[in-house]
């Protein structure tokens, strides 16, 4: 298969805010694609979702920002791109840097200029974005001829899109149903949508629904397996060594076998949440407060899977064998009065908000399907640090008033992320020393006192609303935006996106609240 064919298709799907359009035209280079074999099929896979095969390319923004004249003919097979990368991620030692830039040379000057453009995105991570997964996992289904259901779970459970879908085009249900949940291996989170206040949230389930504490801490996963026991962050990565208190409480209780669902939070000594920053530095260093872990769900436990088992009865196994000290506080009701007074409870203690979560539905990676809704009383966003002002006055010598973007997920928008606004509110000694040297880390070029970064620093932002712009490209900006916190968890493709922010609704243009520097 060539690379013009995967460009065309990425387009289309770029191009059209139909899912079925875009399901459909992935599922047609899908089907193309499954003949040429289980390298090619994979490659394309995987870049249909926004990504390389290999992890490390040491090949960076900089490494493709000055290319060749582009071939007048696109000739490259997907193949070749995939060897010229392995080649590349091969390369180390003295003299690499060199021959890894010619090797760039050699595979951008055999692309044409919209292949370039392209395997430039790949190549930085700018064609990645989280919806694309789950489209990519429904067109493998829609050629395999299986439900989408099936490759979604294979996914969660193989913590993988590219080797759900991979299997399901090449072995049919039969591969797909030997992904299991293995204790030890984990799997995909399950996510939450939003909604703006309680009483919404239990509307749109129906029925009697669990009114879960938003605890605000770190997501943990724990498998325990006799006394072995693992603990993994929401991106997977293992951090069993540092939370030993986590791994002390799981060996104490009364189960051999058991998969564990749950948020690790440092607690001061009225048993009241610290602030995020304090347990999230606890994964980064080993020592500081007190962590302990409170568990809302439960997907395994001595030998029984519980994943399609529906919500009430993880909660019966987990209030079983989980004592309420290490559980989310919740309330099961179909009340939202009552739902309303809980949260309002919730938040007096400290919390950062509640769960509202559907007591019939089992469990599912990601977000879709909206079995669990997340009720927060402010505003947050998740955006992307685009630039950094330097500072004056106090803060001169420090990076500070930071540009603010959402993904764009306009049909052919001009650039990936589009500006919503600055903000240098919230930001401690500590934070702004921190992103001083983060930004400088990742930058790009400078103009004037605004210094350009790599778009890949996510940071939590609280905000009153939005007001309509006519500054800013996307039609609206922030009002009173200021710093949560930093998203390390988090990479570029998740955070929010431009759809998300309209639907929190503009108020008409107004004076502009934050001033353009300090
Ligand atoms: N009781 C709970 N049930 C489910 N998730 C919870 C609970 N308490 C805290 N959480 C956290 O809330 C998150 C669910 O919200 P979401 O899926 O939107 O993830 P997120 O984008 O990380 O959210 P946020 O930034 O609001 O924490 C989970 O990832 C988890 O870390």
């Amino acid at each position: 298969m060539r690379l013009a064919e995967v460009v065309a298709t990425s387009a289309v799907v770029a191009a059209t805010r139909s899912r079925l359009a875009k399901v459909a035209a992935l599922a047609d280079l899908l089907g193309r694609a499954r003949d040429g074999g289980e390298d090619e099929l994979t490659t394309v896979v995987s870049y249909l979702g926004g990504a390389l095969r290999q992890r490390r390319t040491g090949l960076g923004w900089r490494g493709v920002a000055d290319l060749p004249e582009p071939a007048d003919e696109p000739t490259l097979t997907m193949l070749e791109v995939h060897a010229a990368f392995e080649a590349l991620a091969a390369e180390q030692g003295p003299g690499s840097q060199a021959r890894r830039a010619s090797a760039v040379a050699d595979l951008f000057g055999r692309a044409d200029a919209a292949e370039q453009r392209w395997l430039r995105g790949l190549v930085t991570g700018e064609l990645r974005q989280g919806a694309l997964d789950t489209l990519v996992q429904d067109a493998a289904a829609k050629v395999a001829g299986l439900p989408p259901a099936d490759v979604r779970r294979a996914a969660m459970l193989a913590g993988s899109t590219v080797t759900a879908g991979v299997t399901a085009l090449t072995g049919g249900a039969e591969a797909l149903a030997r992904f299991v949940l293995t204790v030890g291996r984990p799997v995909l989170p399950m996510l939450a949508s939003s909604a703006g206040d309680v009483t919404e949230a239990v509307t749109r389930l129906g029925g009697p629904v669990a009114v879960d504490t938003k605890l605000d801490g770190i997501r943990i996963q724990v498998h325990r397996n006799g006394s072995e026991v693992v603990v993994t962050t929401r991106t997977l990565d293992d951090v069993t060594a540092r939370l030993p208190e986590v791994v002390a409480v799981v060996r104490s209780l009364p189960a051999e076998t058991l998969v564990l669902d749950g948020e690790a939070l440092a607690l001061d000594e009225q048993g009241r949440p610290r602030a995020f920053q304090d347990t999230a530095s606890r994964t980064a260093q080993s020592h500081g407060a007190t962590i302990t872990p409170f568990f809302f769900d439960c997907l395994h436990a001595d030998g029984t899977d519980l994943l399609d088992a529906p919500l009430r009865e993880r909660l019966e196994v987990l209030d079983r064998l989980v004592p309420e000290r290490h559980r989310a506080p919740r309330l099961v009701t179909d009340d939202p009065v009552a739902a309303e007074e809980f949260a309002a409870g919730v938040l007096r203690a400290g919390h950062e908000g509640v769960v509202v979560k559907d007591l019939a539905a089992g469990y599912a990676a990601g977000r879709r399907g909206a079995a669990w809704i997340k009720v927060k009383p402010v505003h947050t966003l998740d955006l992307v640090v685009l630039a950094v002002e330097w500072g004056s006055g106090r803060r001169r010598g420090k990076l500070s008033n930071l540009h603010l973007g959402a993904r764009d997920d306009r049909p052919g928008a001009p650039a990936p992320f589009v500006m919503l606004g600055k903000t240098f509110k919230g930001l401690t000694d500590e934070l702004l020393a921190w992103q001083t040297e983060r930004f400088l880390a990742l930058r790009t070029h400078q103009e004037g006192h605004v210094v350009h970064v790599r778009p890949e620093q996510v940071v939590e932002i609280a905000l009153d609303g939005l007001q309509r712009s006519t500054r800013y490209p996307g039609g609206v900006a922030l009002r009173f935006a200021r710093v949560l916190r930093y998203r390390d968890d988090k990479t570029a493709d998740e955070a929010d996106a431009l759809g998300d922010v309209l639907r929190l609704g503009a108020t008409p243009e107004g004076p502009e609240d934050t001033p353009p520097g300090d």
